[in-house]
Order: structure tokens, then sequence, then C-alpha cells
């Protein structure tokens, strides 16, 4: 993993001369881990019980649990099987099943006849179990294509039969006498035979014990339910056994084998231990290495599991906080702008009364200079009149009343002045007080952000830096060869063998473009965040992959979408700037082919510098629109058409 600052830089490849170890590393690595698992449920688990009427069988019918896909696979095996003999509908079928043993059709009076089956079970050396009976002579299978087929003759060289018409020994039916007493065909239907290496073959019997059962309550329901092994798998009480059980026995590797007997023992690790003593003896003295390995493997994986989820629950956490502060910043700005519009208005109205009471001043003053400017007309030199001495004294009163209200006036102003310039200096504190806050708010939302980035990124590093999907391109024409039991895992019917493959996720051929999209969507967040990220479709030639990463102008594919999620996240971060630059290349009969280039066919080489690989002039064209990029996507496209053309005719 390496940070790369800002650069960032999506390089896609289209040919299918990527190396095939890429794919089958990962591959094999998983399917080998799960036949290694699988194994002993399978074997373990064999026991199938179909009913077509229950009744029929009495109180001592036995309801097994299926627990592996490929005992699935078989009870509806050997269900189609009894389809295939079944009766009209007036005919009752009582039928009693276990895939390692042998199999009984009970028809009753209405046809007056006993009609009995052996099955076999044919393990082939790829794991695949068939379950096989005998008609008229030749041994049949079912195929899930063709019904009822005999067996094919190639095959026997491939693998062996199991437990082939295993009779009960004598054991086995003491054991069927003393507990129930009862005889009739029902007998052994608790009873069945395996084979232990080391032991050979044998006797096995189904007991009927009342143990201790975990239980949760569901809200939901409303009812106890019996708790999920991986649930029952962290909980202290059970860590706390499983670990005892451990200790005793370090070469018991399988976490979910010492829970199932914890189960079964009542959870009681010294019956556990002893079991495990009984079943395997000396041998559990041997540690192989490989086991310890494969056991701290395991309590990793579980650790990892854990640190998922903490880092889930952190991660929301982290978001549900940052909403809050993404608020609470929010409405500090508001508040902010609402403070600056107050002051401005404010501001205006002091600047409004300022020179209202300027201009106020200047008026008295005039009036001050006209009145002393006015000359006295004294006794000698003009007559006074009384009428005209009388009206300059009422006019002289009017005046010192209007002086006085204005006056009055004037200070009511000042000290409303002054009290608005208080406001004023208040609300500039307050909004010196909000800034602040403002400021620390808007740190304090970085430094989330960027932990929430890390915790991200370290999410999806946990869920494992190399991820293999696998997109099933849809084919109308050929029949049903693939079957999609989960959503990881692929069945590839084959020549009538069937063989598993398991990704990080299977896309069925009707997952849309979107959904391909959606499954790559956290890389691409990876990438703004810095991380080097690479996305590469591999696969058979018209498999899909051009559609896959190119896709066209009604459905585009996973490179146009990932770069618009790109542009969209760049530009939602506006303090960071991005750079964002396409670089095109084909590799094509071990030549590289610069597909962005001036004259779209200048070859190139690649060069390596410690770890770090290059090729001297690729070009890198900057984009910045979406519209940038098709078009540079399409000039190398059309560098990639051309070149291919000339090669074909150069053939
Ligand atoms: N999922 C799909 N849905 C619809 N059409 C598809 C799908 N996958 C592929 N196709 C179509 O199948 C054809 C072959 O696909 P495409 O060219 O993508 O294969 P390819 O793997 O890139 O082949 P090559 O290796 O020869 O370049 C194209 O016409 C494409 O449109």
């Amino acid at each position: 993993m390496y940070t790369t600052g800002e650069k960032l830089q999506l390089i896609v490849q289209f040919h299918e001369e990527v190396p095939k170890l890429f794919n089958q590393y990962s591959l094999s690595e998983k399917h080998a881990s799960r036949d290694n698992e699988d194994l002993p449920s399978a074997v373990l688990n064999g026991f199938a019980s179909t009913l077509a009427d229950n009744n029929s069988i009495g109180k001592q019918r036995t309801q097994s649990k299926v627990e592996d896909d490929e005992d699935d696979e078989v009870a509806e095996d050997i269900e189609q099987m009894v389809q295939h003999f079944n009766r009209p509908e007036d005919t009752e079928v009582g039928v009693v099943l276990s895939f390692q043993g042998s199999v009984r059709v009970r028809v009753t009076e209405s046809f007056q006849e006993d009609v009995s089956l052996m099955f076999e079970s044919f393990l082939h050396r790829n794991g695949t179990l068939y379950t096989c009976f005998t008609q008229n002579g030749t041994r049949m299978y079912f195929d899930d294509e063709n019904g009822i087929v005999p067996f094919p003759e190639e095959l026997y060289g491939e693998g062996k039969f199991i437990n082939t018409q295993n009779k009960p020994d004598k054991a086995a039916g003491d054991i069927k006498q003393d507990i129930n007493g009862s005889s009739g065909y029902l007998e052994n239907e608790r009873t069945s035979s395996f084979y232990i290496p080391g032991k050979g073959m044998t006797m096995t019997y189904i007991f009927e014990e009342r143990t201790n059962v975990c239980k949760y309550f569901d809200s939901d329901s409303g009812a106890w339910l019996i708790l999920p092994l991986l649930w029952e798998a962290n909980m202290d009480f059970i860590k706390h056994r499983v670990e005892q059980v451990k200790d005793a026995l370090p070469s018991i590797t399988d976490y979910k084998e010492i829970l199932a007997a914890l189960r079964l023992c009542n959870y009681d690790p010294d019956e556990v231990i002893s079991m495990f003593y009984a079943m395997f003896g000396d041998s559990l003295a041997a540690i192989p290495e490989q086991n310890i390995e494969s056991m701290s493997f395991t309590r990793d994986v579980y650790e990892k599991e854990r640190q998922i989820e903490n880092l889930k629950n952190q991660l929301e956490e982290r978001e549900r906080d940052l909403e809050n502060m993404r608020l609470k910043c929010k409405h500090l700005e508001e508040e902010k702008d609402h403070l600056i519009r107050r002051t401005e208005v404010l501001q205006n109205q002091v600047d409004q009364l300022q020179s209202e009471h300027e201009k106020f001043l200047k008026e008295i003053s005039e009036f001050y200079r006209k009145s002393s400017e006015t000359p006295n007309p004294g006794p000698s030199t003009l007559p006074l009149k009384k009428e005209v001495f009388l009206k300059l004294i009422k006019e002289a009163h009017e005046i010192n009343v209007c002086n006085n209200q204005l006056r009055v006036v004037a200070v009511h102003d000042l000290s409303d002045m002054g009290q608005q310039l208080k406001n004023v200096q208040n609300l500039m504190v307050n909004m010196k007080k909000s800034n602040h806050e403002l400021e620390e708010i808007r740190a304090l939302y970085q430094r989330e952000t960027l932990e929430r980035k890390l915790l991200y990124n370290q999410l999806q590093e946990l869920r494992g830096n190399i991820r293999v999907f696998c997109r099933c391109r849809r084919d109308d024409g050929k029949g049903e060869h693939l079957a999609f039991p989960s959503d990881e895992d692929i069945l590839v019917n084959h020549n009538g063998s069937k063989k598993r493959f398991r990704f990080d996720k299977v896309f069925l051929p009707q997952c849309t473009q979107e959904d391909v999209y959606e499954g790559t969507l956290p890389i691409i967040k990876s990438c703004a965040d810095g991380y080097n990220v690479c996305i590469l479709a591999y696969g058979q030639t018209g498999s899909g992959k051009t559609y896959t990463m190119m896709g066209n102008d009604q459905r585009p594919g996973v490179n146009i979408r990932s770069i618009r999620e790109l542009l969209r996240i760049c530009q939602e971060r506006e303090r960071i700037k991005y750079t964002i630059k396409i670089s095109m290349l084909e590799i094509y009969n071990e030549t590289l082919r610069d597909l962005l280039s001036q004259n779209g066919n200048t070859q190139l080489e690649i060069r390596s510098q410690g770890k770090t690989i290059f090729m001297p002039g690729l070009t890198e064209t900057e984009v910045l629109t979406e519209n940038d990029i098709k078009t540079t996507m399409s000039l190398g496209e059309k560098n990639r058409t051309v070149a291919s053309t000339k090669m074909n005719t150069e053939r």
C-alpha cells in the first residue's frame, strides 16, 4: 500500500496477456481452504432424512440437519430419484433415507409389494459425491441435466465407492434391540457405518439424549432461538471453554468442530477432551506445524472480524458526529451572516444619526451667528414702533422654545446613538466569539474527516487488499452449465462433474453495469484518499471485459463511472487540489503501445527502478470534466481499434 499524495492515475489494461497467476492463486487458495473445511462436516453430517409421509415412520423417525451445500445436493438427488419411482397420487410412499447407508421405499397395501433400493455413494477425486443405485442390473445416478442416466464408466477409475452395501453388523443389531426392543423395517434407521481412518469401517448409532442448548431471545419473533455458531463463538463463556479444549489438544484446530463438540457435550470441556482422545487417541499428541498455523489463522480471522465490526461501529459513530458538526457549522455560518447583516444596518443608522447630529449642530451655530450679527437698532437712530417690538419679542421667545426643543432632541438622539454603539460593540464581540468557535469546529471537522478516511481505508484493507469478482455473461444459446448456490460460489457442471469456484463476489448474468460498479465503488473512494488502486478485467476473448470496463453510451462501464465518481469527490473536497490524468496503453504480442500518443502507435518500454515500474514517454492527458474523459477514452479506443484492424490485415 503506497500513499501517493495528490497524483492519481488510473491505468486500464485491456488484453488478456495478463498473467493467469493472479486469478489462479486466489482461486486455488480459497478453494483449498474450503475443501479442508468441508470434508469433516460432509462426512459427519452425511445423513439425510426426507419424508414423503412422516406418519408411516412413526415416532422413531430421525430428522437430521443437512448443513452443507453438497449434502443438500445429495439429498436433492435422492429426492429426485425417489420421485422417479413414485406412484400415482393414490399411492402412499414412506421413505427413509440415509445417503451413506441404504434407502428403503415402502409402498403401502395398494401396491401389495415392497421395493428396496440400495443406494451407494461414489466419491470422485475432485470432491464430487455421486449418489447411485442399481436398476435392472445397471448402476444409475441422477444427473442435473439429463435426469436418471447410467453411471459413466470412465468415472470408475477416478474415484471410489464408499460404504457400498454396508450391511449393519451384529453389534449394531444388538444395540438396536437393547434400545428399542423392537424390530421391523425401522430397525436400522439410526444405525449406520462410517469409515474412520486408522479404525476402518465403524458402526454408528444416533442416540437420543437431552443436552443443554444456548438460545437467545429474538424480540422480532418473540421466541427463544438457537444461537448461530458464529455468534456463539464470540461469547466469553464459550470462548473460555474452547480455549480450554485448545490448550489441552493443540492439534484440534477446527474452531467449529470444537464448538460443535461442546454443544454435544453439554458445554463440558473435559468431556470434549475425553471424546477427542477416544476418537483420535495417541495421534493427538503429534502436533503438525501447519495445524498450529491454521489454528492461529482461524483465530486471526475471528479477530479481524471483530476488528471490522468495531471499525464499522466507530465509523458509523464518527459519521453521526460529523453530521452533527456539519449542522452546527451550518447553523453558526447562518448566525454569522445574520450578525454581519445586522451590524451593517446598525452602522448605517449610526452614520445617519451622526450626519443628522452634525447638521443640527451646524444649524444651531448658524442661528447663533445670525442672531449675533443682527444690528441692534438704537432708540436714537430708529424709532421702534411698539408692534414691531412686541413681534420681535414673540419671535425671540419662539426661537428660544425651538432651541430648547432641539436641545432635548439632540440629547435624546445622542443617548440613543450611544446605546446603538454599545449594541454594535456587543454584536462585534459576539461575532468574534462565533468566528472563533466556527474555526474550532472546522478544525475538529477536518480532523474527524481525516480519521474517518483512515478508518474507512483500514476497513477496506481488513476486507482484503485483493478482491476477485466474477461476472457471468448471459448466453441464451448455450444450456445451463452454471449454478449459483450463493453470492460467492459458482458451480460449473462439466460432463456430469461439478466443480465449485469461490470468489469475493459473483455477479449473476442478469446483473447490471450499476451492480458491478457498486462492487468497485469502495476502492474508488480509497483512490481519492491517496491509495494506489487497480481494477483489472481478465477473461477469455468475448467474455465481456470491454463491456464491463467501457460499456456503451446507454450503459457505461466501470471506467467511466469510476472517473465520474472521482470527479464528484474532487469537486466536493474544495480544499484539496486534485489532478486527474489518464493514460491508456495496450499490450499485444509482447508489445506495448501508447494509445494516447499523437500517432496512436508509439511503442513503449517497461523500466523498473527499485520497486517502481514505469514506462518512459507514456502520454498522460489531464482531464477536468466528464466530457474530457469521454473524448480521451474514445481517442484511445479509436487507436486501439485501428491498430487491431491493421494487425488483422497483416496476418
Ligand atoms: N453482460 C453483458 N451483457 C450484454 N452484452 C454483453 C455482456 N458482456 C458482453 N456482452 C457483449 O458480448 C460481446 C463481446 O464482449 P466484449 O467485447 O466486451 O468481450 P471481450 O472480453 O472484451 O473480448 P476481447 O477479449 O476479444 O476484446 C460484445 O458485443 C458485448 O456487447
